[in-house]
């Protein structure tokens, strides 16, 4: 199997952890997915699950661009506390309708299951109810698509009471298509705080009646604390208000932590972040709020962006977003990308903007990754390598953006003053814009 491009550096990163975060994960996981045996009992998931991964790409994909794709999966399913075994992918213009893969994949990966005690198989994509049906049906083990598997995650990382009713009303708005077959057993097991709560022992009719009253009465919750938040949002003032954006694991947490000196949860695990902080900071005097926000990724389920709409508002209502971005990414600028489309979704792109490439410290070229592995020499015909170094980088992209960039490693602590007197330049002239009788003297060299 192949691992992840950039884990070693990964690895080394000051992560902070939940003690027994991962047994949490792995049980919640085990409940929410856990499957209706015949006998109409069901398991409980105490041992770690293990996984299999299928994608179908369409067949002009680069084989690259697909393992780097399983591998934000396989990264997605360890957060979940789930061990991915193997990797399965189909080429096919479009996936089966029925089965998502076809006839003869489906037996493939229905002998591999079998024969080496998997548990969960994950689609990289969304799944039609009828396909999840189907392929149920076919492997009898849990079966998980995307939005399942970050709506999961997003499950157990919300701690506010918005966020929990916000993952709460995702977890409904998923099921009720989903509540026909084998699901309305699935639905019947699940019980207990913010996991998918099913209905109780009633025929799927009334499953979807009791489902819609519950979505119903969550978006009622979610109004009052939207009304709540606005109240408490306003009576900030006219204070200037910046919030960290960007792909999800790029560093925002880590960077709130160093400009905040405060302590948000940030670690080397797919959103870590759930709820958004807000913190009042003062640079030279020039006071603002700033706000850690949720992470996006590539095919963020549109449900749950709009679920997540008060944690949203942070991002829709700053004055200022500063974009967090891993240069140490393979995919860096396919995450820049994920991210301006996800702000255009809420509406929010028009908004002034500093980039900051975070991770200089972890940035490699193709060729220093190959030195450090050990493959010196390989690359001895190519005098350039296909990666630029970061100077190269530096220089193209202050070039080529409209927004203000600047190159940090928050680990290192590197370009960190930089970066704060970036931020405090562009705080000051909002502030003066919105006080212009107190004095501000942080306007030069702009
Ligand atoms: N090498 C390196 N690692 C970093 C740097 N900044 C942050 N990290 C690590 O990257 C991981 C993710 O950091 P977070 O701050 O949690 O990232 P985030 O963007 O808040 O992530 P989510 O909340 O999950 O969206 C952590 O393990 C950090 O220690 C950096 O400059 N260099
Ligand atoms: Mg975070």
């Amino acid at each position: 199997m192949a691992k992840k491009s950039n884990s070693g550096g990964r690895q080394q990163t000051n992560s902070t952890r939940h003690p027994g975060a991962t047994d949490n994960v792995s049980g919640r996981v085990g409940r929410i997915l856990a499957k209706a045996n015949k006998d109409g009992t069901y398991e409980t998931a105490v041992q770690r699950e293990t996984a299999v991964l299928v994608a179908v790409p369409d067949k002009r994909q680069a084989e690259a661009r697909t393992q780097e794709y399983l591998d934000e999966l396989e990264f997605l399913a360890e957060t979940a506390g789930v061990g991915v075994k193997k990797r399965f992918v189909q080429r096919l213009d479009k996936p089966d309708i029925r089965t998502f893969v076809g006839e003869g994949k489906l037996a493939e990966i229905k002998a591999y299951v079998m024969h080496e005690d998997i548990s969960v198989v994950i689609f990289d994509d969304d799944l039609s109810p009828s396909q999840l049906r189907n392929l149920e049906a076919e492997l009898a083990v849990k079966i998980v698509d995307r939005s399942l598997l970050i709506i999961d995650i997003f499950a157990t990382r919300a701690k506010s009471a918005t966020a929990r009713a916000q993952v709460e009303l995702a977890q409904y708005q998923y099921l009720l298509p989903r509540l026909t077959g084998l699901w309305s057993h699935l639905s019947r097991q699940r019980g207990g705080g913010v996991s998918m709560r099913g209905p109780g022992e009633t025929e799927i009719e009334t499953d979807r009646r009791v489902v819609r009253d519950r979505i119903a009465l969550l978006k009622e919750k979610l109004k009052d604390f939207d009304k709540q938040s606005h109240t408490q949002r306003k009576s900030r003032g006219g204070i200037v208000r910046v919030a960290l954006v960007g792909y999800t694991n790029v560093g925002k947490s880590t960077i709130m932590n160093l400009l905040s000196r405060s302590d948000v949860f940030a670690e080397n695990k797919l959103f870590a972040t759930v709820d958004s902080t807000v913190r009042k900071i003062s640079f030279d005097n020039v006071p603002f709020l700033l706000s850690d926000t949720v992470g996006f990724i590539r095919k963020l389920p549109t449900r749950l962006i709009e679920s997540f709409k008060s944690t949203l508002d942070e991002i829709r209502e700053a004055d200022l977003l500063v974009h967090v971005v891993d240069i140490s990414h393979p995919s860096f600028e396919e995450q820049i990308e994920v991210v301006n489309e996800t702000l255009k979704d809420i509406e929010a792109a028009d908004k002034p903007m500093l980039l900051v490439f975070n991770k200089i410290d972890q940035y490699r070229t193709d060729t220093e990754t190959e030195r450090q592995a050990g493959f010196e020499g390989m690359n001895e015909d190519e005098d350039a390598p296909s990666r630029p170094t970061l100077t190269q980088l530096q220089a193209t992209y202050m070039a080529k953006m409209h927004d203000p960039v600047i190159f940090v490693s928050a680990q290192e602590r590197e370009n960190i003053e930089e970066l704060r007197a970036l931020l405090t330049r562009h705080v000051a002239k909002f502030h003066y814009q919105r006080y212009p009788n107190t004095i501000v003297d942080h306007l030069d060299g702009e």
